[in-house]
């Protein structure tokens, strides 16, 4: 029963063209810089866009109407009917396609059961937090038994905290899923936790796809580079030289020959207020363009021959009191960077 879709949407200015294939059970995860026409492809797998061509085992769905196609949609936004009780939310799929209430009513309540809001039965939706926004936004999409789910940007709305236990949840929830899951993402760790595979798109076409640890171990564009956190740069290799396309020669530990992708992580830098002596590492020297806090790092974003991001430790920033502008030697061992041919 697999999903074949082949959408092709014309505007001016912008041409979607994606062929998808996503088995039973798969969850494939769509992600892509804004604009990449992730939200055309949902549209036009849900029937709201034109364009669309798609089967489920050879039985086609062209010309099906979006409310009479086996899709099942939570929106970034869960678009829950305020007036309705979210009893009625999650019945809502069922009563339109022809069911009856009380078997709509049935169907709905075990949904609730099965997302933990059983007792929210009777509530408005205003009454409820974003996590269980969500989760009924996911029963409301469950309950018609649809082939292909989507999801749109499903965790956006929730702060973080609540981000992280939706997500896992959410993650159990499409484990016992038997049909096609497509998620719509800019989040790469969304990507990463619930998703088989990795689709990315860029200007309406598709530049990688893969096993999420494939994508991140051999990323092809910089997007996907800069998703995944790691400095990325093309290069021709002549053995443990690489001369990179937009300046600067990193020396490498594997021998390599031709054209090449590089990639290193930003931990793998260290950055030095003088040159570092006597040691076969690549030193350079580069200027500070911005300095980021992350949780536990900083990510320092240089300019040089080649640019560099780096992340060290507080420490380190207070210790080389680090400012932008400031001219500072970066140091990268060859073991650290890793080339594959493109
Ligand atoms: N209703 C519309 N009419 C005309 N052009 C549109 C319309 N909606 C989107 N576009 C254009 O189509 C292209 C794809 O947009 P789309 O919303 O699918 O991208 P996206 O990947 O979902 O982006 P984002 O991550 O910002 O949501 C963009 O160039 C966008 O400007």
């Amino acid at each position: 029963m697999t999903l074949h879709a082949a959408l092709r949407v014309q505007r001016a200015g912008f041409r979607l063209s994606l062929d998808l294939t996503v088995e039973p059970g798969e969850v494939v995860a769509l992600l892509g810089p804004n604009g990449a026409g992730k939200t055309t492809a949902l549209r036009a797998l849900a029937g709201l866009e034109a364009g669309g061509a798609i089967s489920v085992n050879g039985s086609t769905w062209d010309g099906l109407p979006a409310e009479k196609r086996p899709v099942g949609v939570v929106f970034q936004d869960y678009l829950l009917f305020a007036h309705m009780s979210v009893l009625d939310n999650v019945a809502f799929g069922l009563r339109a396609r022809g069911t009856r209430k009380a078997e709509a009513n049935a169907i709905a309540l075990r949904w609730l059961h099965q997302v933990g809001l059983t007792e929210f039965a009777r509530a408005k939706p205003r009454t409820l937090s974003g996590g269980q926004a969500q989760r009924v936004a996911l029963a409301r999409a469950l309950a018609t038994s649809p082939q292909l789910l989507l999801l749109d940007e499903p965790l956006a709305a929730l702060d973080a905290s609540t981000r992280l236990r939706v997500r896992s949840e959410l993650g159990r929830h499409l484990i016992d899923y038997p049909g096609h899951t497509l998620l719509v993402t800019h989040d790469p760790l969304d990507a990463m936790v619930l998703a088989d595979r990795l689709v990315i798109l860029e200007n309406g076409r598709v530049v990688q796809q893969g096993a999420p640890r494939d994508v991140v171990r051999q990323p092809q564009t910089d997007y996907v580079a800069h998703l995944v956190g790691l400095n990325f740069y093309r290069g021709v290799a002549d053995g443990t030289e690489v001369r990179l396309d937009d300046g600067g020669t990193l020396t490498i530990a594997e021998p390599a020959e031709g054209p090449v992708h590089v990639v290193f992580p930003p931990s793998a830098v260290s950055l030095f207020p003088s040159k570092p002596a006597g040691s076969p590492r690549n030193t350079w020297q580069a200027v500070v363009s911005g300095i980021e806090q992350h949780a536990h790092t900083t990510r320092v974003d240089l300019d040089g021959s080649p640019a560099v991001l780096a992340d060290v430790t507080t420490a380190t920033v207070a210790e080389l009191r680090l400012q932008p502008g400031d001219s500072l030697w970066v140091s990268l061992k060859a073991t650290e960077i890793h080339t594959y041919p493109r």
